[in-house]
């Protein structure tokens, strides 16, 4: 898609007593945006609006500068090329593989050309499967064959709803990276619904908060993280997303190249990407004022302070630039802020206990 794709206007849909009002909003569609709000806020409501899939939808709705929605006025969503996935693939049970996505070809409307089928089919995994029953399958290749159907319309715009909820973690794993894949293979936006902070640290570009009916923000995944009271942290605390070129395995850990900063992982698994995202916890951020030496943890990144903000018990958030200007927070306690004498501007180290791949 040469020009960014963007979503913008106000949409409003009751459903019995629930009433989506979705404010305002302009969305720039770029990579992965996730819906995310507790169950109930209404994200699956507002993908239908957006989407089209209710004709009881109100409101003004423009896709680039293609009008999508006025009023009681609705384009149908077979006119707005839009890919869907959803936690339950919905394929035929007494079909083939090949005969569920071909059965899908031949119902496109005749002004829309099929996308390469040998090509999407080897890309989500599935050409040696073609002839199996989908009855055969695991959940993970139902929902390949999923993705499958939806790319072959060569949507532009490509909306999955919990697309991972039926999956166990193996499956899970697999499709992230799958999803990954297809955005910047095809460069196709996604809107992606998840009430799972993990999978949105992973994928998201940029986070649509839902509360109570309406988008209440729209945040980069930065700027979400950035705020102590994001709806992303749970009881683990605050949450930092770091992102690093992986480099070779040296030594038995696969080191993660961040400007001048070199963050060392446990985990060797295969990284295919140019770019890889660790999550840290706050809590397994100590501070100290020159680079330990001597000591068992491996990870020590030169940072500055750029802001304490005092938590409940004595604890104290520590937000800290790292040398390439990603940002870390570190969660210590008053007495150790007060020793150490942290302030703002002040040159450190961040000495990190633990660091996984996001997942
Ligand atoms: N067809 C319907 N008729 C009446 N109420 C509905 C209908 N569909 C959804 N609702 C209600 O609208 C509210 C929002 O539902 P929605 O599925 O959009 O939430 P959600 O944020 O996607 O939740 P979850 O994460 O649990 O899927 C819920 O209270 C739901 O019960």
């Amino acid at each position: 898609m040469d020009k960014m794709a963007s979503l913008r206007g106000n949409l409003q849909l009751t459903l019995g007593d629930f009433v989506l009002d979705s404010n305002e909003f302009a969305l720039p569609l770029d990579g992965i945006t996730v819906i995310f709000g507790r169950s109930g806020s209404g994200k699956s409501t507002l993908l239908r609006a957006l989407s089209g899939l209710d004709k009881r939808t109100r409101g003004t709705l423009y896709f680039a500068d293609t009008l999508w929605q006025s009023g009681k006025q609705a384009l149908p969503p077979q006119n707005r090329h839009i890919g869907f996935v959803f936690q339950d693939a919905a394929l035929f049970p007494h079909m083939s593989v090949r005969q569920n996505l071909l059965y899908a070809v031949k119902r496109l409307p005749s002004h829309i050309q099929a996308a390469d089928f040998d090509e999407i089919v080897s890309r989500v995994g599935m050409a040696d499967k073609l002839d199996r029953s989908v009855n055969f399958l695991s959940g993970g290749e139902k929902q390949r064959v999923a993705i499958a159907r939806a790319l072959l319309a060569r949507p532009q715009l490509l909306c999955m709803d919990e697309p991972l909820s039926a999956l166990d973690w193996r499956a899970k794993a697999e499709m992230l990276s799958l999803i990954e894949e297809i955005v910047e293979a095809y460069q196709i936006p996604v809107l992606y619904i998840t009430h799972s902070p993990a999978e949105v640290e992973r994928l998201a570009n940029q986070i649509v908060f839902m509360a109570g009916g309406h988008i209440e923000r729209i945040e980069s995944l930065q700027q979400a993280l950035s705020r102590v009271d994001s709806p992303l942290f749970d009881d683990e605390g605050a949450v930092s997303v770091l992102q690093g070129k992986p480099l070779a395995i040296s030594q038995g850990l696969r080191p993660l190249l961040m400007g001048d900063n070199t963050l060392w992982l446990a985990d060797l698994s295969d990284l295919k990407k140019s770019q890889v995202r660790v999550r840290v916890l706050a809590k397994d951020v100590s501070l100290a004022l020159s680079d330990p030496e001597q000591l068992s943890i491996i990870n020590h990144l030169s940072a500055e302070v750029l802001e304490l903000i005092a938590k409940p018990n004595h604890r104290i958030l520590v937000r800290l630039a790292l040398q390439d200007g990603q940002k870390l927070f570190a969660e210590i306690t008053e007495h150790s802020a007060q020793r150490l004498n942290i302030r703002v501007g002040l040159p450190l180290f961040a000495l990190i206990k633990s660091v996984a791949l996001a997942e």
